[in-house]
């Protein structure tokens, strides 16, 4: 398989730190025999955190972490101070990471923000130290707390992926090869269905200093929301994706029905999936003579801005391209 550049899926052990022990200490000075207690409280343990980052696009980093491991907190000491808290674990992740319980699967929360902040295993509190449990009947309590234990459990992060621009098409459209013409990307390209088999991202460079991101997604086939084929496990990558771009080649029988067939397995997966700014590419034009573009014209479903392409000759690519940047930045 492909080596894709985008890591949807990592699994770690996500184990926080425990709380300092509180201390069980008196006062000890010179004129004072039987001084108080003063045993100050244990340290927070360290959290493990998630922090949202719009500087990145994939969980490539966390891949090979599979244990994430936060610091305890310091114990309480005599003189009422509080020990130190454990340092706190701050794991950078791309908006729209969800994190999920590994073993229940159920969603804890979804990172949305640059610079947002959410705890995903919560250190132990530290331990209160003996002076609070001084009282009328107990004035030299010979007791403090210990630490909460930290927490130990496994995480999944996902990330739906967010591409400006996701391209949706039957195997062997061309979308890979497209991608890899406009962007530095290099999927795997077959003349065979079903070459992708995950989704791959690439940064397309438009004009000056801009660009946007492409994402090249499994073949969608007929049936696919109905779980046929590799696509639909890919559709919710798209489910962010501003824009989608429909890639239909020139040879294809019918580009009418095909792009019909490729709406409905959107809508059924996800109707709000319409919802979203639509673009034709009709690839591999260089198959084509003008005269045989002239009346494909007339296959060119109407209400969708399309345009004939190639990766092989580059044909219309900066076209595209244009295109792309004007449906992203419209409004
Ligand atoms: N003539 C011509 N062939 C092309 C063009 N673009 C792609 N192809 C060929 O079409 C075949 C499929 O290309 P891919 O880019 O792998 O298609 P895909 O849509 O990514 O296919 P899946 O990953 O299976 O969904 C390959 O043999 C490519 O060389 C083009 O512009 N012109
Ligand atoms: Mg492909």
């Amino acid at each position: 398989m492909a080596e894709s550049n985008f890591i949807d899926y990592v699994k770690f052990c996500s184990r926080s730190g425990a709380g300092g022990a509180g201390s069980m200490h008196f006062r000890r000075e010179k004129h004072v025999p039987k001084g108080g207690p003063d045993g100050g409280d244990g340290g927070r343990g360290g959290h493990i955190i998630l922090r949202g980052n719009t500087q990145m696009w994939t969980l490539l980093h966390l891949k090979y972490k599979k244990h994430v491991i936060a610091e305890s907190g310091k114990s309480g000491e005599g003189g009422r101070r509080t020990g130190a808290d454990g340092k706190d674990v701050i794991l950078e992740v791309p908006l729209g990471t969800v994190a999920k319980d590994a073993e229940t699967g159920e969603k804890r929360f979804e990172i949305t923000e640059d610079g947002q902040e959410v705890v995903l295993t919560k250190g132990g509190r530290g331990g209160l130290g003996n002076h609070h449990f001084k009282s009328s009947t107990n004035q030299a309590p010979h007791y403090a707390q210990p630490g909460e234990e930290g927490i130990e459990e496994w995480i999944i992060l996902e990330l739906k992926l967010l591409a400006d621009v996701g391209l949706v098409g039957f195997p062997n459209a061309g979308k890979s090869t497209l991608l890899s013409a406009v962007s530095a990307a290099k999927p795997e390209i077959g003349d065979y269905p079903f070459t992708t088999l995950v989704p791959n991202l690439g940064v397309v460079s438009y004009r000056d200093d801009r660009s946007f991101v492409m994402a090249d997604i499994p073949g969608i086939i007929e049936g696919a929301a109905d779980g046929k084929g590799l696509g639909i496990r890919f559709l919710r990558h798209i489910e962010r994706n501003s824009i989608l771009l429909f890639v239909i080649p020139a040879d294809a029988d019918q580009i009418k029905k095909e792009y019909q067939i490729l709406l409905g397995e959107l809508e059924k997966y996800n109707p709000e999936l319409l919802d979203k700014k639509r673009l034709l590419a009709i690839s591999k034009s260089d198959l084509l003579d003008e005269e045989l573009m002239q009346e494909m014209q007339a296959e060119i479903p109407e209400g969708i801005p399309a345009v004939f392409i190639s990766s092989v000759t580059q044909t219309n690519l900066d076209r595209l391209k244009d295109m792309i940047w004007q449906a992203i930045h419209a409004e």
